[in-house]
């Protein structure tokens, strides 16, 4: 059977108890009992919860039960009926809408662009509403596009009308980080592309360098990209967190029945890819066939099953062997030992 992995809480305790003095980080989005009803329907129904600094912080759950509005709540665009929210230890009422929001970037699934202005002034929008100098915003517009794989110097005069969606899409994540601002906001960002599109633009979103030191809250009902990209998963159902948690807890340690049949119908593609070699070691056979390194992939501890048997498939070569272990692993014997690990 698998060890239980360490929880965000377990962790802390040990990081206080070894440094006790050192104060711990403060979140950078602290929602306290916050409350929204639709007449009477209660969408959002008095959640609190925490988000860290570079954190990515994944809402999901069936549809109707609040994602969207909680979302809209962070940015002012829906108005909560109870609770505080507070971005960088201010309450966001303090500050007006139009202010708040400039300081966050905000995805939309259907992007949103200005059809009448360029793919580079587009993503130059918040920076210069921000009168940050014209130069400047020019260089990180070009970097931005290059990076997200829309070389400037061809996309940056076009129009909107004239890029695909999945083009659109990335322009709206590049003006979405223009400003460099410390939180960003999306819903659904991938939701209207193709399958193709869709895994692209989310692997270039992710490879994002920049994202890392952004504290992120992506709306989504696909369980794949949430256990893709998210640090932790807000499972959610009737405006109620059901659990809160890193994604393998939520998989391996569901709290309710609700979240156990949540992920029934993709559990074994989502146990595969939370599942690291480290934890199927043990079940390997132990002795055999030292591997010829010329014919094996050597993988770390640290991939998933997913990753070893993606490798397997795509390449020519009969078996894996781990970093640090002689002997080779053959596709039969590593599923033979997930299998095991899952007891
Ligand atoms: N402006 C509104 N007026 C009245 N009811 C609303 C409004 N906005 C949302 N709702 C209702 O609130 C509930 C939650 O909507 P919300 O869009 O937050 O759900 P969601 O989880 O994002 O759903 P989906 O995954 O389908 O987008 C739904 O029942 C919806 O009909």
């Amino acid at each position: 059977m698998l060890a239980p992995a360490a929880t965000p809480a377990t962790t802390s305790i040990s990081c206080v108890a070894t440094f006790y003095f050192l104060p711990l980080p403060t979140p950078v989005i602290r929602v306290s009992h916050l409350t929204k009803r639709f007449g009477a329907q209660v969408v959002v129904d008095d959640l609190s919860f925490e988000v860290a600094a570079g954190e990515t912080l994944v809402l999901l759950g069936p549809s109707g039960c609040g994602k969207t509005t909680l979302l809209k709540t962070l940015n002012r665009l829906i108005e909560p009926d109870g609770g505080t929210i507070e971005i960088n230890g201010r309450d966001v009422r303090q500050q007006k809408p139009e202010e708040l929001r400039r300081g966050i970037g905000y995805v939309i699934q259907q992007v949103g662009l200005l059809p009448h202005l360029t793919v580079a002034q587009n993503v130059g929008v918040v920076p210069s509403l921000l009168g940050r100098p014209q130069v400047e915003t020019a260089a990180r517009t070009t970097a931005l596009l290059d990076r997200l794989h829309l070389p400037a110097e061809r996309f940056g005069p076009m129009l909107p009308a004239e890029l695909s969606g999945g083009q659109q899409q990335r322009v709206g994540l590049a003006r979405a980080l223009a400003a460099d601002p410390p939180v960003i906001l999306l819903d659904e960002p991938f939701g209207a592309l193709d399958p193709i599109t869709r895994a692209a633009v989310r692997h270039d979103f992710r490879e994002l360098d920049e994202l890392r030191r952004k504290t992120v809250v992506l709306v989504t009902h696909d369980v794949t990209e949430a256990f893709e990209l998210a640090d932790r998963i807000m499972l959610l159902n009737n405006g109620k967190i059901q659990q809160l948690g890193p994604p393998r807890e939520l998989l391996l340690r569901p709290a309710s029945d609700f979240v156990r049949s949540f992920f029934q119908a993709e559990q074994l593609a989502l146990q595969l890819r939370s599942i690291t070699l480290a934890e199927v070691q043990p079940y390997l056979p132990q002795s055999g066939q030292p591997a010829a390194t010329a014919d094996a992939i050597i993988i770390p501890f640290t991939a998933s099953v997913h990753e070893a048997l993606g490798l397997l498939d795509a390449s020519a070569a009969p078996a894996l062997r781990l970093t640090d272990r002689p002997q080779a692993i053959t596709r039969g014997q590593l599923l033979a030992a997930f299998g095991q690990a899952l007891g």
